[in-house]
C-alpha cells in the first residue's frame, strides 16, 4: 500500500507583479513541492487547497503564461546559446509567428539576460568546456522567458554560484521584475545583499510557514516574539536557523540550566 506523507500544510501567501517573493528554508522543507503547488503541477496528486491568479483559479490560460526554472537543466551541450534559445523558440513559440520574428524574440532575450558576450559558446558540460556556471542558468531563465511570462517561478536560480554571480542574477531577476513580471523564487541561503532585494518573504519549516511577510520586516517581527539576534548577523541565516530549530533548541537549553537552578 502507498503510504501518504504531509508535505506542506497550512501555507497562504500572494505576490504582485512587480515583487519578487522568495521561498526560503532548509533542504527539505517543501520549497519545491510550493514551487510546484504554485504552477499547478501538483493538480490529482493528493494536493488539497486553493492557488488563485488574478482571483481565477489556475487554468491552461495561465500555465501558458508562467515559466518554470527548475533546478536541473535539460540543455544540449553541443549547441552554443544563441543555437539553444533559437531551437526553443522555433518549438515553442506560437507557429502563427514567421522565423524571422521567433529570431527577433531571441535577440531581446539575450540582451534582457545579459547573454550577448556568451552567445556564440557552446553551452558544454563536465568533459567539454562551456559556459560558466552563472551564464548557464541565464540561460535557463532566457529559455523560459522567450514565452514572455507573466509569471516567473525559478528553483534555486544560484545554487552552485559564487556570492558575486548570485547577486549579478538577482539584479536581472529584479530587473525583469520592474518590467511588470512576477517573480517567485526558492533560495537556499542567499547573502545579505541578495536578501534585501526580495520584496516578500515565506520562510518554510518542515512544511509549515514560519513567517510570510516583507523581508525588511522579518528580524522585527521575530524579536516582537522574542527571538532577538546578539550580534549583527545575515537576516536569512537568521531565519534559516529558525527554520532548522537552532534558536528554539537554545532556548529550550537555557530553561533547563534555569530549572536546574530553582
Ligand atoms: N513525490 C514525493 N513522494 C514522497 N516524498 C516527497 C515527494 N516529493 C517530495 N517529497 C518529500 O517532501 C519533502 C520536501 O521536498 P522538497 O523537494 O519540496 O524540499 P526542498 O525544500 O525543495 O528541498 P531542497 O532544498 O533539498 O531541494 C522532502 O522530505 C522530500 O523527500
Amino acid at each position: 500500500m502507498v503510504q501518504e506523507r504531509m508535505i506542506l500544510n497550512g501555507i497562504t501567501g500572494m505576490v504582485s507583479p512587480g515583487e519578487i517573493l522568495a521561498i526560503l528554508g532548509p533542504s527539505g522543507s517543501g520549497k519545491s513541492t510550493l514551487l510546484n503547488a504554485l504552477a499547478g503541477r501538483l493538480q490529482g496528486r493528493g494536493f488539497t487547497g486553493t492557488v488563485v491568479a488574478n482571483n481565477k483559479k489556475l487554468s491552461k490560460q495561465t500555465s501558458k503564461r508562467t515559466g518554470f526554472v527548475t533546478q536541473d537543466d535539460i540543455l544540449y551541450p553541443h549547441l552554443t546559446v544563441r543555437e539553444t534559445l533559437i531551437f526553443c523558440s522555433l518549438l515553442r513559440l506560437p507557429k502563427s509567428l514567421s522565423k524571422k520574428e521567433k529570431t527577433s524574440v531571441v535577440e531581446s532575450v539575450i540582451s534582457e539576460l545579459g547573454l550577448k558576450k556568451c552567445e556564440n559558446t557552446i553551452i558544454g558540460n563536465s568533459f567539454i568546456r562551456g559556459v560558466s556556471g552563472g551564464e548557464r542558468k541565464r540561460v535557463n531563465i532566457a529559455h523560459e522567458m522567450l514565452i514572455n511570462p507573466s509569471l516567473l517561478i525559478l528553483d534555486e536560480p544560484t545554487s552552485g554560484l559564487d556570492s558575486t554571480a548570485a547577486h549579478r542574477l538577482v539584479l536581472t531577476l529584479g530587473s525583469l521584475a520592474q518590467k511588470g513580471k512576477t517573480i517567485v523564487t526558492s533560495m537556499h541561503q542567499p547573502s545579505s545583499r541578495v536578501y534585501q532585494m526580495f520584496n516578500s518573504v515565506l520562510v518554510l519549516s518542515e512544511g509549515r510557514c514560519l513567517y510570510f511577510g516583507k523581508g525588511s520586516e522579518a528580524m522585527a517581527y521575530f524579536e516582537s516574539v522574542g527571538f532577538s539576534l546578539s550580534f549583527p548577523m545575515n537576516p536569512a541565516d537568521f531565519l534559516l536557523d529558525l527554520a532548522n530549530g537552532t534558536y528554539a533548541l537554545i532556548a529550550v537549553f537555557v530553561s533547563a540550566i534555569l530549572d536546574s537552578y530553582d
